[in-house]
């Protein structure tokens, strides 16, 4: 019955998804994963050679996203350094309110899989006015201001580096001077007001959006390490005194496109 554990275990849904993917696209091994957000999904083609690919919404435990501008696809990708990487073009968002188990379902999968590296790459608001819309941000902290969290039980996961200080240091040697942030997550589906915004940049965030850390948490309790790149595709609310626009967002995204997908593929084959 659907009360069963296979269908009710987060775990052993990610299992599932795991076994499908690994069926249908003969998959022997797989190293990292990484998760594509606004304006990242365009480079997936320069990552390497495709392997095969899968609309999420016919894996178990994933859903078709809800958001115009974000893909879809589990895609593997034989990597230049010989590694494996999945790939997912897309990811449903804590703010459509199907729980964070959904949210977090992708890192669980990729875990399932074997891999041993997570990258997160989302879109996202600046609160320093001189990063404009096209900045990429290394983040080095996050702070989940959801109010939720994907761990049920006595699972008091260390998060004192969450972000791997190692991936930090690869991304400087393949893109020196690359900024890096705090990365606060608020639960949307709306932007912040002026005053969240300003209680975030007192709290110490530099960036603001509505991914990535419950995904973050979950990285860490699969034990994985992680790396996360943030695309500044606005100034948050009241950074500057320009309104916010979906527009805005899909423009920065595509006109970042060729740097995102270029560092991409540097840091996944160093
Ligand atoms: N919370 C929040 N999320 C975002 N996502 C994007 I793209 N821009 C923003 C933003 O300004 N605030």
């Amino acid at each position: 019955p659907m009360t069963s554990p296979e269908f009710t275990d987060p775990q052993a849904i990610a299992r599932n998804a795991a076994d499908a993917i690994r069926s249908r696209l003969s998959l022997t091994s797989v190293d990292m994963g990484l998760v594509l957000g606004s304006g990242w999904s365009a480079g997936v083609d320069r990552l390497g050679t495709t392997l095969g690919r899968i609309p999420l919404s016919e894996l178990p435990g994933f859903f078709a996203p809800v958001v115009a501008g974000h893909g879809g696809d589990l895609v593997a990708v034989a990597l230049p350094s010989g590694k494996t990487a999945v790939v997912l073009t897309g990811r449903t968002h804590f703010y459509e309110g199907r729980g964070v188990e959904p949210v977090v379902h992708g890192v669980r999968t990729v875990a399932a899989l074997g891999a041993t590296t997570m990258i997160l790459t989302n879109g996202c608001g600046g609160l320093d006015p001189s990063w404009g819309p096209g900045t990429i941000v290394a983040i080095r902290d996050h702070i989940n201001l959801t109010g939720a969290t994907p761990l049920r039980g006595a699972t008091f996961i260390d998060m004192s580096t969450a972000w791997t200080p190692r991936l930090l240091e690869v991304t400087e040697r393949v893109a020196p001077g690359t900024p890096t942030g705090v990365y606060a997550q608020f639960r949307g589906p709306q932007y912040e007001t002026p005053a969240e915004v300003r209680m975030a940049r007192t709290i110490g965030a530099d960036l603001v959006g509505m991914s990535t850390a419950l995904e973050a948490i979950a990285a860490r309790e699969a034990g994985l390490d992680l790396l996360g790149l943030s695309l500044v595709t606005n100034h948050a609310a009241g950074v500057t005194d320009a309104p916010l626009d979906h527009a805005e967002v899909i423009a920065a995204g595509k006109q970042a496109a060729p740097r995102l997908a270029s560092l991409l593929a540097d840091i996944t084959a160093a």
